[in-house]
């Protein structure tokens, strides 16, 4: 929402960020639970006297956006997903302030994994996993909700089954075409579910805990194809779209998808010297390169979705 002010129109938010929070829970049988949250919070309210008066009087401090993060992790006494807090803390702001109509509350989860020893599952030990996940709620007054969650830094690489061929060739073109290479990539995900009030999410708590598994397994299962066979991928723009496509027939309540796939590339290695050839390349040695890599994204929805 714009104000006009001195003749101009003036837009402004404020909030926290990076709130770390770490949030155990202990159930009856004495089997602990973890998770780490670092919380950025954006609030759009009605406070422009601050900017333009030097009047602080409808001003939520960020201060106390830092210590409410703290506040309702304690309140939260039932262990729930980061969607469901990032939820409780929007519709916090915007309940709590009559100032607050909008409220933007971003979470990157640390990826911290029960740790399992000789195949059990330990009661109380961690350990840091890789990829993250994300989510960002949009919560306004009205209990109009957007919901997005996702995936950063899932690295994924096969040693086969890929290929890149019939692309355009042209005198600046050298690579040469091949149906056998590696490929690999570090995708970062992101979709909308279609829930469009904070009254209508799904009651359970780790219901998009659950989502975001399954989303995961779609991703990853769609890239490598079946274990003993996998799938031939044409290209990363193909296994992309792939990727995309089965997540929104998969999965009923998710509207859109968002992915970014760079082409980490493995070059091949040949060593030669003037009079002798010292590695010939046999599909077999790789130069790993993240420095320059490919750029590929896409994003797909419903015909009826918003994005
Ligand atoms: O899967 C690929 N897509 C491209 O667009 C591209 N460009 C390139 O040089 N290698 C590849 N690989």
């Amino acid at each position: 929402m714009a104000d006009a002010i001195d003749g101009f129109n003036f837009e402004q938010r404020h909030g926290k960020a990076r709130v770390r929070v770490g949030r155990a829970w202990r159930n009856d049988d004495g089997r602990y639970f973890f998770v780490e949250w670092n919380v950025s919070i954006s609030l759009l309210s009605d406070c422009v006297a601050a900017y333009v008066r030097d009047d602080n009087s409808d001003v939520v401090a960020t201060d106390t956006m830092k210590n409410t993060v703290y506040v309702k992790a304690k309140e939260c006494t039932q262990q729930l997903s980061v969607e469901d807090f990032a939820i409780e803390l929007a519709k916090h702001f915007t309940s709590f302030y009559q100032q607050v109509h909008t409220a933007i509350v971003k979470i990157v989860e640390k990826p911290w994994e029960r740790v399992s020893l000789e195949g059990e599952q330990h009661n109380h030990g961690f350990k840091l996993g890789s990829e993250k996940h994300t989510t960002e709620v949009i919560v306004k007054k009205s209990g109009a909700l957007r919901l997005t969650s996702g995936i950063e830094g899932l690295a994924l690489l096969k040693t086969t089954k890929s290929g890149f061929e019939g692309f355009i060739r042209d005198k600046y073109t050298v690579l040469p075409e091949t149906r056998e290479r590696i490929l690999a990539t570090e995708v970062t995900a992101s979709w909308r579910y279609s829930y469009e009030s904070v009254l209508t999410i799904p009651r359970k708590p780790l219901y998009f805990t659950e989502r975001y598994l399954d989303v995961k397994k779609v991703l990853v299962e769609t890239f490598f194809g079946t274990p003993k066979e996998g799938v031939y991928s044409p290209s990363v723009q193909s296994t992309l779209y792939d990727m995309a496509k089965t997540v929104l027939i998969r999965l009923s309540d998710i509207s859109s998808v968002q992915l970014k796939m760079p082409n980490l590339h493995f070059l091949p290695v040949n060593l030669s010297s003037k009079d002798n050839t010292i590695v010939k390349f046999d599909d077999d040695v790789y130069l790993p390169t993240d420095e320059p890599h490919g750029s590929i994204e896409a994003s797909l929805s419903r015909f009826w979705s918003k994005m």
